[in-house]
């Protein structure tokens, strides 16, 4: 494998606010949230081959290699730009599943931009966004790569820098159905809907919290615990949250302080994937 295949960083994100503002006709939440990038990562080697077969090695235990968001991203670019070769993607998780930290949607950016590249596609990363909004709402942030405001169900990107504080990010090790989550009569639905210069962590909250506390008592139990150092948020649908510092030291004395409540990981809240900087490089 040379140099320009390996290690291509899948960055897990955050959502420092998620406030469900409406509901559509066909059902799904309109919401408003602020995305930025975070430890942990998964890392995603990518071999070019010559059959046209995408292979995948790795990845998630128990998850099929044709259930892959990296795999279907790579058979979408593949019939978009009529592309002949194949790939054998090798992936190491470090991102747990179905955590709220988007894992699965982080790997299919990934895979798109970086076989756009190996693969000689020449897409423009709007048509990349494009494809990825295909495979999941939150697969065009992490293309793009930048933190930024979403609305609508996640499609309507603005981009946003906000503040990076150090952040604890806690996995409870429960995995939260998100339409569970959507689904349950009690979620508030209806928050009035705010401008961006309104962003503000501290007063903004994570409306799914409340339902997941109910559904998932662990979640909860490490929510307080979490709470006890700093202020926390679920990202996403849960299960895991995260809370954030003002300097390392305090963050890694919360990490030290839940370690009974799950796995942690310090790191700082990013505006910008390690994605693009690989890219850049490649
Ligand atoms: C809410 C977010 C914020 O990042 O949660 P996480 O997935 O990160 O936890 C995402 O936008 C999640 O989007 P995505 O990951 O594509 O959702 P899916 O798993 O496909 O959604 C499962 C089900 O949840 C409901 N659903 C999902 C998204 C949405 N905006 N409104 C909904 O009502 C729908 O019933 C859908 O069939
Ligand atoms: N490469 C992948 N890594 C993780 N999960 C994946 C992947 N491909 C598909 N999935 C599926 O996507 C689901 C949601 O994964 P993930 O994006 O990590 O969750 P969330 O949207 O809650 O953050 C998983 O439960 C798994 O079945």
């Amino acid at each position: 494998m040379n140099d320009l295949s390996a290690d291509w960083p899948a960055p897990a994100k955050i959502n420092r606010f998620l406030h469900i503002t409406g509901r559509r006709p066909d059902g799904y939440h309109t919401l408003q949230t602020l995305f930025q990038f975070a430890e942990p990562i998964d890392w995603l080697d990518f071999t070019v081959t010559a059959d046209g077969v995408i292979r995948r090695e790795g990845g998630m235990p128990g998850l099929a290699p044709t259930a892959d968001l990296a795999v279907r991203a790579a058979g979408v670019l593949q019939s978009r730009a009529r592309v002949a070769a194949g790939v054998r993607i090798h992936i190491r998780k470090g991102i747990p599943a179905g955590g709220g930290l988007g894992g699965g949607s982080s790997d299919a950016a990934t895979t798109l931009v970086a076989l756009n590249v190996l693969w000689g596609c020449g897409l423009a990363s709007a048509t990349l966004e494009e494809l990825g909004l295909e495979l999941g709402a939150d697969v065009p942030v992490f293309v793009r790569g930048q933190s930024v405001w979403a609305e609508g169900i996640g499609e309507q990107l603005t981009p946003m820098d906000a503040d990076r504080p150090w952040l604890v990010v806690l996995d409870p090790g429960v995995s939260v159905t998100t339409g569970a989550v959507f689904n349950d009569p009690k979620l508030t639905r209806h928050t009035e809907r705010i401008t961006m210069s309104r962003f503000n962590a501290l007063a903004l909250r994570n409306d799914c919290e409340a339902t997941v506390r109910r559904l998932h008592p662990p979640v909860a139990a490490a929510i307080d615990a979490l709470s006890a150092y700093g202020p926390t948020r679920l990202t996403g649908t849960g299960g895991c949250l995260f809370a954030w510092f003002g300097d390392r030291a305090l963050a890694e004395r919360a990490k030290k302080g839940v370690s009974a409540y799950g796995t942690a990981w310090v790191s700082r809240a990013s505006n910008r994937s390690p994605l693009l900087g690989r890219l850049k490089t490649s």
